[in-house]
């Protein structure tokens, strides 16, 4: 592992908001660490008929991650230097309550995996634990339903159709089996239609506005199905307008944050709209094509998984993503991570705290934890007047951000 900088603070970092730590109780990120860990456990537990070793190091796991401290990684750990240089040593022996909240709730996901086998070697390894779920949902009859929408959108104009996908695509970040594992109503809640931000017309300008030369998206995924989905079908409808010429999905290596999106998790989305019915499966049979020719990449970048913002990303893909026209950047771990994980005021500009970033970028997020960047005065007050604090966690909330010019 070459190429990454230690976690405490980087160079590129703006250091003018404090971290965001799990130690406060009763906010939202201590009862992340304190309920949602061990509700993932509990789920993860009753997904599969795991054997009783597997079952001692959930155990193990629920004490560390409540009670105990974070733990040094196995001197045989096959990603032993990575998680040195994001920060292990610095962590280790301190509890997970202590440490900034985005390092420990990565550091989660990574200690999970391990507990159920899937880093191997032996016959658990590969088996993705939150795959029962993911599937689920990719069966469900909302995503029916949201894939028959499509027959009748396609005899819509052609502004139209892009104007229901980006929304469909934005919207989909509401579809976080994490998120719902905490929050049960969370779906059932109506979505506030007006966006506390939005740069829509920006993002258009960026995304060949007329006479551009296609050029390259990027975009970053967060949840698998009912959020990777519509993702594809924006990226369909972008290719296919010739509003870009190639995409780059960059998803995670391995299961995180119980449904973001791996390759096994393309691949899955990519039959069902080719098996669907309907206009669904000539999407997803253009898609293929894409694939097959090279227009539509998979990467999945270990940086994906890190415990740290964006700010501090490796040189190899800090390159890549400056050959990106665009990179969009889905949901909402992903904007803390690239604004950083830290208490900034609302109003701080979406545009100096990407400025790190190597190139044009956007957010589509639905706001489902308290960083928020960007907001004019007059948009905070009325939130705050109408919810105080709510606004900030409840996933009724959007944006749309970009930011043309950081890099
Ligand atoms: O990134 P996503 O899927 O939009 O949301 C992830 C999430 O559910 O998990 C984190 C807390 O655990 C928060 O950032 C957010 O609430």
């Amino acid at each position: 592992m070459p190429d990454n900088p230690p976690p405490a603070q980087s160079a590129r970092s703006v250091p003018s908001a404090p971290v965001i730590l799990g130690d406060e109780p009763g906010s939202f990120p201590y009862s992340v660490l304190a309920e949602r860990h061990p509700a993932i456990i509990r789920q993860v537990r009753e997904s599969f008929p795991y054997g009783p070793e597997q079952h001692e190091a959930l155990d193990a796991l629920l004490a560390s991650c409540t009670k105990g401290v974070v733990e040094p990684l196995p001197a045989d750990a096959h990603d032993l230097d990575r998680w040195s240089a994001w920060g292990m040593d610095a962590y280790t022996g301190r509890s997970w309550f202590d440490v900034p909240w985005l390092w420990s709730e990565s550091h989660f996901y990574r200690r999970l995996l391990d507990a159920v086998g899937y880093f191997g070697p032996g016959p658990w390894q590969g088996i993705d634990p939150f795959r029962p779920s993911k599937l689920a949902e990719l069966d469900s009859r909302e995503t029916d339903e949201e894939l028959a929408a499509l027959d009748e959108l396609t005899g819509r104009p052609v502004a139209e159709q892009a104007t229901a996908l980006l929304h469909g695509s934005l919207w989909g970040n509401r579809a976080d089996l994490g998120f719902r594992l905490s929050d049960a109503e969370a779906e059932d809640r109506a979505a506030v239609p007006g966006l506390v931000a939005d740069d829509t017309d920006t993002l258009w300008t960026l995304l060949g506005g007329a006479g551009a030369a296609a050029g390259t998206l990027c975009l970053i995924a967060d949840n698998a199905g009912r959020e990777l989905i519509p993702d594809l079908l924006l990226i369909a409808h972008l290719l296919a307008h010739g509003r870009i010429g190639r995409a780059v999905l960059q998803v995670k290596p391995y299961p995180y944050y119980v449904s973001d999106a791996t390759t096994a998790d393309v691949v899955d989305a990519l039959r069902r709209l080719t098996r669907a019915p309907g206009e669904a499966a000539a999407y997803g049979h253009r898609l293929w094509a894409a694939m097959a020719d090279g227009r539509l990449t998979v990467r999945a970048h270990p940086f994906s998984c890190a415990p740290l913002p964006y700010a501090d990303m490796p040189d190899d893909l800090r390159a890549e993503l400056a050959t990106a026209d665009l990179t969009i950047v889905k949901g909402d771990l992903n904007y803390r991570r690239l604004v950083g994980d830290r208490r900034w005021p609302p109003t701080t500009p979406f545009a100096e705290v990407t400025a790190h970033f190597p190139g044009p970028v956007a957010a589509l997020r639905t706001l489902k934890s308290e960083v928020i960047t960007g907001l004019d005065a007059d948009t905070e007050a009325t939130l705050v007047a109408a919810e105080g604090r709510r606004w900030r966690t409840s996933g009724t909330h959007a944006l749309i951000q970009v930011s043309s010019s950081p890099g």
